[in-house]
């Protein structure tokens, strides 16, 4: 069989091209990272090698020392980035160079606005990976051949990257991958052996093994006084660190060590927002260094998303995206954990229960808490600001979760409240009890659908009034939060739509005993009402929470609230059905009006408008609207003829 024949073309994912285009565009400002994202392929490529030869050592066939080398050709104006890792089979390197299999591609697509600046940062938190080649590239060839396969079985992909690329079966002498780059003709600087040194040193410094360039022999040649001075062979040099960056000591790494290596795990090109670099020596011995992202990932909210720390175990690569670590709602957070007390041959079912994983995942929660307490108690509140704004929603799953660090985690709680009037989740409960009133010991807040609906709540009427701080809150998981953050430093979390709102504590006794007069003799007007609202209500009582609004539902202390309702629906949950408790304001010129209303059948009439407009306040819908409507219309025309 001939070359030709052998030679299969294949198109492009239809996301490949899309991204292809897209990455030259919009990449080229900052064209050199293409050589730390091949690097770092190279580096995970030997990572993977290591750690299949834990059980398999024949892998290495005789080639045990992992590295990566970059080659330069002037005269064929290639850069070759080598590696002796892993290497593809002819399934792997279709599946990998010819697609995208990344969670939450799908919703990067549909992200992009067409604005290169704007578009080039979410390519930045995307992750292109292998593609960035094309930005100097006009044509690239990988040469791969899988450890453990024989030299024949070795593979050649080939691409100008556009519509399509090529696969040949090859004979490869060694196992590894060879990705060689036909430079543009304007990119030919990255044939320069310092600018390629000092692209991997700024980069790669970090990549825990060698990577090596070539460096070129002197012939022999004579000295200054005529003595021979003899020729000195070439050789391949390291020109990175080549240790592992997490092992080095924490003064010795600079900041822009740490935020490449961030770049290098996380695949997010994105600085991060902060880090915690620890060593423990005791009980347990492991390193970790962990990372606060800046920018969610596109599949945070995706339940199969890959989460997880990179573990390796003294130094030896075992497997990304250990989720055993961290618990749910820090799973944003990326990293590495190296243990010295792990078995080298540990695997995801073994790592599920071992007391060494309960006590890694411990010290790392805390790590993580630490970090965040120290931000969010900085004086600057900016960084801790777009912490929360990227990651609030999934810390307010944390209460629920890790109970033994539910105060840490309520302190690191932000939320929006009556206090500053935006929708901005800026306030803390620290500061929120700094701002109580004499004589009120309860925090108190409201769920409702939007921040809008929260801020005008009937509830608040009273609140608002007296000057009293209200947390307005309006996230899908909040109600959820406030079922297990029930208590602040001993001051109860209390919602204002629930239950009796005894602010009587607040008030002074004589407004107290006004209070109970009006109770008093509007007592035959909730009666009224009850006996005409009959079983639709749990029952009528007199408000002291409203001033602008006639009416307001409220629920019992123990049932289920409003939001919690919502929520069980929205995701197919039998409800059970709660009654609700109707408030009358006495005061409302519309209560007192219905009150003097003698016609028992239209007396009716009203409670039932009043009540569905309460229901309709807060819970955003009715059962039944129609019957609202024909009824308000009924009184409508009776006011009419009246007028
Ligand atoms: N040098 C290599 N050796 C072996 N496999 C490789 C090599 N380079 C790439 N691959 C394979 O191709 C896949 C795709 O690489 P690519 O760089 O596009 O994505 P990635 O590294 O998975 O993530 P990201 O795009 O975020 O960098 C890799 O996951 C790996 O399986």
């Amino acid at each position: 069989m001939t070359e030709t024949v052998q030679k299969q073309k294949h198109g492009f994912q239809a996301e490949v091209k899309q991204l292809l285009q897209l990455m030259i565009h919009s990449l080229y400002s900052n064209k050199e990272i293409f050589l730390r994202e091949l690097v770092s392929n190279a580096s995970d490529a030997a990572d993977k090698l290591r750690f299949l030869a834990l059980s398999d050592s024949s892998l290495y066939d005789n080639d045990g020392e992992l590295k990566v080398r970059i080659s330069l050709d002037e005269a064929a104006k290639t850069i070759t980035i080598s590696d002796n890792g892993i290497g593809m089979t002819q399934d792997e390197v279709i599946s990998h160079l010819g697609t995208i299999a990344k969670s939450g591609t799908k919703e990067f697509f549909g992200q992009l606005s067409g604005d290169q600046s704007k578009d080039s940062q979410l390519i930045g938190q995307f992750g292109v990976g292998f593609y960035s080649a094309f930005i100097v590239a006009d044509k690239v060839t990988v040469k791969t051949r899988k450890a453990g396969a024989p030299a024949d079985s070795a593979v050649e992909w080939e691409s100008t990257g556009e519509g399509d690329y090529t696969i040949t079966p090859i004979v490869k002498a060694s196992r590894g991958t060879d990705i060689i780059l036909h430079l543009r003709d304007e990119e030919t600087e990255f044939l320069s052996q310092w600018k390629v040194e000092s692209i991997v040193t700024k980069y790669s410094d970090h990549i825990s093994i060698p990577v090596e360039m070539y460096q070129e022999g002197t012939p022999e040649r004579d000295g200054e006084e005529g003595e021979k001075i003899p020729a000195t062979e070439g050789y391949w040099k390291a020109v990175n660190k080549a240790t592992a960056l997490w092992m080095r000591d924490k003064s010795e790494v600079s900041d822009t060590e740490y935020q490449e290596f961030y770049k290098h795990i996380s695949h997010d090109w994105t600085e991060p927002l902060s880090w915690s670099h620890n060593k423990v020596e005791g009980n347990t011995n492991y390193t970790s260094l962990l990372y606060v992202p800046k920018k969610a990932p596109f599949d945070l909210w995706n339940r199969e998303a890959r989460h997880g720390l990179k573990l390796y175990v003294q130094r030896v690569f075992i497997m990304d995206d250990a989720e055993q670590f961290m618990p749910s709602y820090l799973r944003f957070i990326k990293g590495v954990l190296d243990s010295s007390d792990l078995p080298l041959n540990v695997s995801r079912e073994i790592l599920q229960d071992t007391k060494v994983t309960q006590s890694l995942r411990k010290g790392c929660t805390s790590r993580v808490l630490k970090m965040l307490e120290k931000m969010a108690k900085a004086e600057d509140q900016t960084e801790y600001q777009t912490f929360w704004t990227e990651f609030g929603q999934v810390m307010k799953e944390g209460p629920a979760e890790d109970f033994a660090n539910k105060d840490t985690i309520a302190k690191l709680l932000r939320f929006a409240s009556t206090h500053n009037e935006t929708a901005d989740q800026n306030v803390s409960l620290d500061a929120y009890v700094s701002r109580m009133k004499e004589g009120q010991d309860e925090i108190y807040f409201i769920v409702a659908d939007s921040y809008e609906a929260a801020k005008h709540s009937p509830h608040l009427e009273v609140l608002r009034k007296k000057g009293i701080e209200v947390l307005l809150l309006s996230d899908r998981v909040d109600e959820w939060l406030m079922q297990h953050l029930t208590d602040f430093e001993g001051k109860k979390l209390r919602s204002i739509a629930k239950g009796n709102l005894d602010i009587s504590k607040l008030d002074d006794e004589e407004t107290k005993k006004a209070q109970e007069e009006t109770e008093k003799q509007f007592a035959a007007v909730t009666e009224r009402f009850k006996a005409a609202l009959g079983d639709q209500v749990k029952a009528v009582k007199t408000s002291h929470r409203l001033t602008d609004s006639p009416a307001c539902i409220v629920t019992d202390e123990f049932d289920m609230s409003t939001q919690m309702m919502k929520l069980m629906e929205s995701v197919g949950q039998k409800v059970p059905d709660v009654k609700p408790i109707f408030e009358l304001n006495p005061d409302h010129a519309l209560v007192k009006h219905i009150a003097d209303v003698q016609d028992e059948t239209q007396f009716k009439q009203w409670a039932e408008v009043l009540l569905d407009q309460a229901l309709l306040a807060e819970r955003g819908s009715l059962k039944n609207p129609a019957t609202f409507v024909s009824r308000l219309n009924a009184l409508l025309l009776d006011l009419s003829k009246k007028a």
